[in-house]
Parts: structure tokens; sequence; C-alpha cells
């Protein structure tokens, strides 16, 4: 990426391969990166084909934020691409403001883009963007998947986000600009070394002369996205040889996760723990180790709202008690977000966790086959304080219940990251 000046135009168009959406969402802060990004996504595309949408989120928070969001708009509409402001009406609460921002900014990006009939939509991260993402991933001794940095696609909120600029440079992106005679606004929290990004951004300047610069960081992560593939491969393969889903849990047979090599032992587990829990991140690092040794070693073990529990063979990792026994739904509406209960006479019923006090209630749980623990996460049919059904734990009394989870939807999960 350095010396002979490349064609970046034809390199972003290459990002969309054949696959072009018919209508194509870009992120503009107002930004010089994201600012390249609209002329150039509309150099590519205006010729026809894929109709262009733009749209600038005012988080509020700036007094010169209103006015970037205009100028954003002008040089969308001097483009004739329609553009549109959104506006972070709910503001920040208490906590890390910078994170709320961004969790409003993708929720009100990817609505627009719902709203519009939009699948795809273009973020302007650059290569410089990727080694700071690597760069500090490595501060926190990240393994394979951190290194691999930020995707250039993934889903959220149904709208796939793609990053057609990962691969090129800040600097690449500014000449363009200049070469066309495009205006930009600096961030100046850009400059802000309160910042770690910004600190970083400073420490990549530094390490440039070494050869560390940010294309070489860009190809590292670019390598580690391809070893992450090939480990969540064989996450899969294993899965299919040693798990089952059971009682909304995931089941591993010990003897087989022990031979398993650490890495993929400790991404399985990674793995059912989030399809379990159902949350959008792993669980941190510490707790999920001592969760694997439990594994290995036939202990137990309590994280992100889930439980480990182990048998004289067998693994399972289910929902904690704790973390559903708030949880009241209605017979044949969902319970905890996956399980469904119906059968018999629904009068003063309601559906709860069946918890310790459930299983003493249920004589047969043991034929089942399945630990207390993890029956006590499941749900049981309750007429005031009196069990009516617990049909994970063998008192059906005419109830049945079922997970929407199904195994191959776990099994396909282990792919889908
Ligand atoms: N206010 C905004 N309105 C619209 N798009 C934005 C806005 N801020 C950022 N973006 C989009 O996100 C891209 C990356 O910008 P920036 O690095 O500031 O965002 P980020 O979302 O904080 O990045 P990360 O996802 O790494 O946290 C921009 O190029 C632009 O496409």
């Amino acid at each position: 990426m350095t010396g002979v000046r490349r064609d970046i135009r034809s390199l972003v168009r290459s990002q969309f391969r054949s696959a072009l959406p018919d209508r194509l969402g870009i992120a503009v802060s107002g930004g010089g990166d994201s600012m390249a990004l609209l002329h150039l996504l509309h150099d590519c595309f205006a010729s026809g084909g894929v109709e262009l949408f733009a749209a600038t989120v005012d988080h509020g928070l700036r007094p010169e934020a209103a006015a970037e969001a205009e100028a954003a708009g002008a040089a969308a509409a001097r483009l004739c691409i329609s553009h549109e402001v959104l506006r972070w009406e709910d503001g920040p609460q208490e906590g890390n403001l910078q994170n709320q921002a961004r969790q409003a900014r993708y929720d009100l990006l990817t609505g627009w883009a719902r709203r519009h009939g939009i699948p795809v939509l273009a973020l302007g991260h650059t290569a410089d963007d990727q080694a700071e993402t690597v760069l500090m991933r490595m501060a926190r001794a990240s393994g394979v998947t951190g290194l691999s940095g930020m995707a250039e696609r993934r889903t959220h909120n149904g709208v796939t986000l793609l990053r057609p600029l990962l691969d090129v440079t800040r600097r690449e992106l500014r000449e363009y600009l200049e070469s066309h005679g495009i205006a930009w606004f600096e961030d100046p929290s850009n400059e802000d070394s309160r910042f770690e990004r910004v600190r970083v951004r400073r420490a990549l300047e530094e390490l440039a002369p070494l050869g560390l610069t940010p294309a070489v960081f860009a190809r590292i992560a670019r390598n580690m996205a391809k070893a992450r593939e090939a480990l969540d491969w064989y996450v899969f393969l294993a899965a299919r040889d040693l798990a089952h889903v059971q009682a909304g849990a995931v089941v591993l047979c010990q003897r087989k996760f022990r031979t398993l090599p650490s890495e993929i032992s400790h991404r399985l587990l990674v793995r059912a723990f989030q399809w379990i829990s159902g949350a959008a991140y792993p669980p941190r690092r510490v707790p999920m180790e001592k969760a694997v040794l439990a594994a290995r070693n036939g202990g137990s073990a309590t994280l992100a709202g889930c439980r480990l529990v182990t048998t004289s063979k067998q693994i399972w990792i289910c929902r904690e008690f704790n973390s559903v026994r708030g949880e009241v739904s209605l017979p044949g509406q969902a319970w905890d977000g996956k399980w469904k209960i119906y059968g018999g006479d629904v009068k003063g019923c309601e559906v709860r966790a069946l918890g310790q006090n459930g299983l003493q209630l249920c004589p047969d749980w043991r034929a089942a086959g399945v630990p207390g623990a993890v029956l006590q996460a499941t749900p049981a049919l309750w007429r005031g304080g009196e069990l009516a059904a617990a049909p994970a734990a063998g008192l059906a009394n005419g109830w049945s219940a079922e997970t929407a989870g199904s195994e191959e939807e776990f099994f396909a999960s282990l792919l889908s990251h």
C-alpha cells in the first residue's frame, strides 16, 4: 500500500463481487473516511443497478453535530443521493458514553435501513481503523478471534454491515478527497488523547518505520480471520461428533471433550454458553477458562446466566435457575425466549421455572436422565403456588414442553459468527 497510487475505486468495487444489492445504504458521519466512501460508492454505482441512500446520526453530543449532519446531507444531495438525519432522541444514560453512542448509532442506522428496505449498509472503517483495533486487542492478549479485527461484513438487526474500505488507508482516502476537491469535517475527538484509540493511533506512527504499518496490521487481521474460519469449522465437526441438545441444554460427551485440542474445546464451550444465554458476546475470559477446567475435571461452574454441570459421562450447559426465576409467561407463549409449554386446562395457570422446590414434587425426575440443576431451569406449569405440570421432569399431566432452538440450529450457529 505504499509508493504507487492504487485505483481505490476498483478496490472498493471489487468488495461487492457480483452480489450487488438493489439498494445500498451509506453511513456518513461527515468525517473524511465516510465522505470518501460516499463519493467512491457514487463513482462505482451511479451508472445504475444499485440505488444509493445515505444517513447521518446526530448524537446531539456536540454543538457542531447538527451542522455537520446538514453538510453531509448537502454533499449527498449534490450526488443526487437521498439522505436522512437520524437523531438519538433517548440520549445517554450513566456509564460508558462511547459504547452507548456506538450502540445507539448502529441501532438507528439499521432501523433506518430496514424502514427503507435497504439490505446492506456500508461503513467507512479503514485499514488504519483495523490496525488500531488489532493493536488494542494485542494489548489485551487477544487470541485468534480478537486479532482478526473487524469483520468485512456482519449482520446487525437483520441488516448486513459492510466495510468496503478495510483495505484502504486513511492517507489514500485523504489523497482521493483532496484530488477531487471534496470537503470534510475533522472530529476533534480524533485528537483527544484521553481516548485509547487516539493514543494507539500515535503509537502506530512510531511503529511504521519498523515495518509495522497499518497495511501490515490489516493483513495480520485477514490472516487471523482465515485461521478463525478454520477453527470454527473444526469446532463444528467436533460438535457434530460429541454434542447434542436435550431439555434445552447442550450436552457434551466428556470423554471425547477431554481429547479435543484445548483451543477447540474452549471455543466449543464458549459457543455453547452463547447459544444457551442468547448473548451477542462471549463470556468473559477468566471465568470462561475456569469453566473449561471444570468441564474437563468433572466440576461445575456458573457464568453468563448459564450453568455448567458434569455427570460421570457428560457435560451439560443449561440456563442457571437464578437467571430465569423471574421469568413468567402464559401457557402457549414463549418462556425464556425459547420454550413453549402447552396442553390441558390453562385456567389460572402460569409458566415459571421449576426450581428446587418444584423438582422435589416430581417423583420421577431421575427417569429423564437429566441432571436436577438442568431441570430446575426448565419451565413448569403453576397454578398459584401449586405445581400442575413439569413435562421436562417427568410430571406431564397431559402437558408438553418444547424448545424452539433445535440441535441443527445449535450446529449452524457454530459456523455463523
Ligand atoms: N454519526 C454518524 N453517522 C453515520 N455514520 C457514522 C457516524 N459515526 C460513524 N459512522 C460510520 O461508522 C464508520 C466508522 O466511524 P468511527 O470509527 O467513528 O465509528 P465507530 O462506529 O465508533 O467504529 P467502531 O465500530 O470501531 O466503534 C464511519 O466511517 C461511518 O461510516
